[in-house]
C-alpha cells in the first residue's frame, strides 16, 4: 500500500527508541529525526515536518515528564496525535443530505482521476440510497464526455453533458437545473482539467462556481505528484472554494505524503481515496484508523 514504507520507517524508528537502555535527549532526537526524514523522503512539505518536530518536542519535553513516565509511549502518543493533526484540518467538510438536492462540483488537474472520482462518488451515494446525477462541463478535452456517458452509463446514474455547446457554464447550468427538476439530490459537476495550473482552467473554475452555486467543491489530486502537492492544492484553494479533497490512486506506486501537504493547502479533509481503476475502488477516509494502519499499530 502507498504510504506503507512511510509507516514502516516511522515504526521502526520508535522500535529503535524502545531498544535504547535509556530514553534520553539524544535518543529522542535521533528518533525525531528519523521520522522526519521518513516523512520528507515521502513528499510532506518541509515545513509541515519541522513544525511536526516542534510539536512533537513539546509535547515530549524530556524535563517536565515525572520520573518514571513512560517516555516511548508518550513519545508513540505524540507521534500519532501529530500525524492525525496534519490530516485533520478540524472542521469537516460539507455533507450532502437525502432528500435535498446539493450541487458538488470536483476540480484537479487533467488526469488527477477526476471524471472517474465522479462516477465513484456518485456510485458511493447511489448505494447509500441518494439519486445522484453526472454533468460534464469538461469542453477542454475531446472524448471528456464519452468517458463520464461511458462510467455513468455503466453505473445507471443519470448524466448530461453536449458534444456541440463549447460554454461548460452553459452546460453545467443546463444540467444543474434539468436534475434539480427532476429531484435528484445529488448533481454532480465535473470539470475540466489543464495539463498545468494556469489562468484559463482558474477562471473557467470560478464561472462554473458562480454560475451553480456548488454546496461544496471537492479538489482531486493524484497521490503521486509529491512535494508539488502543497502549492497545486494552494492554487485550487485559492482559485475555487475547496472544502474537501479526495486523493487517487492511492494503489499506485506513489509516496503518497502529498496527501498530507494537500490537506495543509487547503485546510480540507480528505474525505475518500481512490484505490484502483474500478467504480468501487473507493474508500471512504478515517484520519484515525489511517493513521493506526499507516503505524501498524
Ligand atoms: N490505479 C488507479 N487509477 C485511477 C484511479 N483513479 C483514476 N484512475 C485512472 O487515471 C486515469 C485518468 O483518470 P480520468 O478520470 O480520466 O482523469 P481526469 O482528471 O478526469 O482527466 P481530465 O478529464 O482530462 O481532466 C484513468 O486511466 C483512470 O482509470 C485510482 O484510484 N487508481
Amino acid at each position: 500500500m502507498v504510504l506503507a514504507q512511510l509507516g514502516g520507517s516511522i515504526s521502526r524508528a520508535l522500535a529503535q527508541m524502545s531498544n535504547a537502555t535509556v530514553i534520553d535527549e539524544k535518543v529522542l532526537n535521533d528518533c525525531l529525526n528519523e521520522i522526519s526524514r521518513a516523512l520528507l523522503q515521502a513528499d510532506v512539505q518541509f515545513k509541515m515536518v519541522r513544525d511536526m518536530q516542534t510539536n512533537i518536542k513539546r509535547i515530549v519535553n524530556l524535563e517536565a515528564l515525572a520520573a518514571g513516565t513512560n517516555k516511548r509511549r508518550i513519545m508513540q502518543q505524540a507521534v500519532f496525535t501529530e500525524l492525525c493533526n496534519m490530516l485533520d484540518p478540524g472542521k469537516p467538510s460539507f455533507t450532502p443530505k437525502k432528500g435535498k438536492p446539493s450541487v458538488v462540483m470536483f476540480v484537479g488537474l487533467q488526469g488527477s482521476g477526476k471524471t472517474t472520482t465522479c462516477t465513484k462518488y456518485a456510485f458511493y451515494h447511489q448505494r447509500k440510497g441518494f439519486k445522484p446525477a453526472l454533468v460534464c462541463a469538461d469542453t477542454f478535452r475531446a472524448g471528456a464526455f464519452d468517458q463520464l456517458k461511458q462510467n455513468a452509463t455503466k453505473a445507471k446514474i443519470p448524466f448530461y453533458g453536449s458534444y456541440m455547446e463549447s460554454d461548460p457554464v452553459k452546460i453545467a447550468v443546463e444540467g444543474v437545473e434539468r436534475f434539480k427538476k427532476e429531484n435528484c439530490d445529488l448533481i454532480i459537476v465535473d470539470t475540466s482539467g489543464r495539463h498545468k495550473q494556469e489562468a484559463a482552467l482558474f477562471e473557467e473554475m470560478r464561472q462554473v462556481s458562480e454560475a451553480t452555486k456548488p454546496d461544496l467543491v471537492i479538489f482531486v489530486m493524484d497521490s503521486s505528484i509529491g512535494q508539488a502537492a502543497f502549492d497545486q492544492a494552494q492554487a485550487f484553494k485559492q482559485s475555487a472554494s475547496v472544502g474537501a479533497v479526495i486523493i487517487t490512486k492511492m494503489d499506485g506506486h506513489a509516496k503518497g505524503g502529498g496527501a498530507l501537504s494537500a490537506v495543509a493547502a487547503t485546510k480540507s479533509p480528505v474525505i475518500f481515496i481512490g484505490t484502483g481503476e474500478h467504480i468501487d475502488e473507493f474508500e471512504v477516509f478515517d484520519v484515525k484508523p489511517f493513521v493506526s494502519r499507516l503505524l501498524g499499530q
